[in-house]
């Protein structure tokens, strides 16, 4: 069942973050306001070098902040669990796997973080085959994980960070490499850990993969240009939030240099053509029942 706890698993409190340069400091993020909220699904956009890998690894408190702050909030549940495992409160995806490969064998790898986290045996291959089995690497169980192809490596890196359950798990261009069945099974699970009440941050520049987001952050040069629902992302125009008006004008999406999906343009399009489109369409499927009768 979904977690609807209305509380926010992550608070970040006027984040900067700096690093030192040549010719002193250089700033990659700066006056970071944002709460991720228990159970949503937060999409981060940007272009190349806007700072999405750094926020990333800030909420998941991978670096420290310069200043500000950056809360972690436990809920009730996890704090509570009998279970003798301590659950991380979060896991990140990185864009590489290589540098995250710790297991001889693809099944030593998926239990590594298990065991690290305390797991009992039994439960530890239990949660082990289940996360090989819904990444497709369940064939791959005693194959040297150092001898697995990119993608393979990618699913391994994902299915590990998916065993230990975390209450957030952040995704960072985590389908970059992943041919388009993988990329499509690694979606249909994470969809299922977000239906079960896990927390998704999912960073992409791929907009078709926001069409699960309940809410989209987009970074522009270290700072938060747009924060809202994908309706506003994609629809609003320059001239106001009628996202319905067909007005001429670039929404927030277009703006910050993406090209929207071709679902999206061809809806802006008919709705520019007078065709009332309710609700928005995000994906093609959405699109055809909109203008179906
Ligand atoms: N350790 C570092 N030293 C110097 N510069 C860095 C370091 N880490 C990040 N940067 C710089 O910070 C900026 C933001 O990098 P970051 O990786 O967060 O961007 P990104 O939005 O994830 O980019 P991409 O989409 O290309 O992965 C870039 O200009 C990058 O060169």
């Amino acid at each position: 069942m979904k977690n609807n706890h209305p509380t926010q698993a992550v608070l970040l409190r006027n984040v900067h973050y700096s690093i030192p340069a040549a010719d002193g400091v250089k700033t990659l993020l700066r006056h970071i306001h944002l709460s991720v909220s228990r159970g949503e699904w937060l999409a981060i956009v940007g272009t190349n070098g806007s700072g999405k890998s750094t926020l990333a690894k800030l909420i998941a408190k991978l670096q420290p902040v310069s200043s500000g702050e950056i809360v972690h909030n436990r809920s009730v549940r996890d704090a509570a669990q009998d279970s003798p495992a301590r659950k991380p409160f979060v896991q990140m995806v990185f864009q590489n796997p290589d540098t995250q490969l710790f297991g001889e064998t693809v099944y030593e790898e998926v239990c590594f973080g298990l065991n690290n986290y305390g797991f009992e045996p039994e439960e530890r291959h239990r949660l082990a085959m289940q996360s090989l089995d819904t990444t497709g690497l369940a064939p791959l169980t005693d194959y040297p994980a150092r001898f697995l192809s990119g993608g393979q490596k990618q699913l391994l890196h994902a299915a590990s960070c998916m065993a230990v359950q975390p209450e957030v798990l952040i995704f960072d261009e985590a389908t970059a490499m992943l041919d388009p069945l993988s990329r499509e099974r690694l979606l249909a699970t994470i969809h299922r850990l977000h239906e079960e009440g896990t927390t998704i941050v999912w960073i992409t520049q791929l907009l078709d993969e926001l069409d699960r987001s309940d809410r989209i952050v987009a970074l522009d040069d270290g700072q938060i240009a747009f924060e809202g629902s994908k309706e506003s992302f994609f629809y609003s125009s320059i001239s106001g939030d009628d996202v319905q008006s067909g007005e001429a004008g670039s929404s927030p999406c277009e703006r910050l240099g993406f090209l929207p999906p071709y679902t999206i343009q061809v809806a802006k399009e008919l709705i520019r053509r007078g065709l009332s489109l309710n609700p928005l369409p995000f994906t093609i499927e959405q699109l055809g029942k909109a203008v179906t009768i």
